[in-house]
């Protein structure tokens, strides 16, 4: 599972022993922006083992190249328009959002060459972080080529009812722990516990 929109070094460390396998860091305009320095700070922080994962919006690709270096990062998410092309020049492990808009956008996704698919609500005007779950019966039946992320308004409280149904490769949360706008370490410990829960009876 995967906890986006690290702000600091001590919660990205907290949330990977918690039990993170990736921590997400916002490159895009908004509230969860971070700079380049900070994410450099915050991949220097997560154990070895846990993905550093990148969020992009419609970025050059010179530039996503260049902070992914400087930083360290494992995988970059994009989360705007960019093309199936650009994913394949970028030279980098890719994970490529796609808005849950309706089953036509999702059957397109199968054009990306990436290392995984992440699902997210559709809002319009709101690239990503909003919160907002969408209707995930949506994503029945759904041949993906590539592994599937759900997002999208994710919380403790409905995970096990979303990992139930979609039966997911992994989940991605980031509103879902937070409290007044901040990372919230027992959300996370608690949304981290539910998932592991859910996917162990899933798998068994
Ligand atoms: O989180 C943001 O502020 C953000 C801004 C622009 C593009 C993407 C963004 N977040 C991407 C994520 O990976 C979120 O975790 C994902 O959209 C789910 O968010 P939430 O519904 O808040 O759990």
């Amino acid at each position: 599972m995967k906890i986006c929109g690290i702000r600091d070094a001590r919660t990205g460390e907290a949330a990977a022993l918690a039990g993170a396998d990736a921590i997400g860091m916002v490159f895009a305009p908004g509230r969860r922006r971070v700079t380049p320095e900070q994410a450099r700070e915050i991949c220097q922080a997560i154990p070895p083992l846990v993905a550093r994962v990148g969020v992009f919006v419609d970025t050059p690709a010179a530039e996503v190249r260049q902070i992914a270096q400087f930083c360290g990062l494992d995988l970059v998410q994009l989360h705007g328009q960019e093309s199936p092309a650009y994913c394949r020049e970028l030279g980098l492990r890719c994970i490529k959002a796609i808005p849950a808009r309706d089953r036509q956008t999702l059957e397109q996704a199968n054009l990306y060459p990436v290392a995984a698919l992440l699902v997210d609500t559709y809002v319009k005007g709101v690239a990503g972080g909003s919160g907002i779950a969408f209707n995930w019966h949506l994503l029945e039946n759904l041949p993906l080529q590539a592994p599937l992320i759900l997002a999208g308004g994710l919380n403790p409280a409905n995970i096990g009812r979303a990992v139930a149904l979609v039966r997911p490769y992994g989940v991605d949360v980031s509103s879902g722990v937070e409290v007044n706008g901040e990372k919230d370490l027992q959300l996370i410990k608690a949304f981290i516990k539910r998932a592991r829960e859910v996917c162990a009876y899933a798998a068994g």
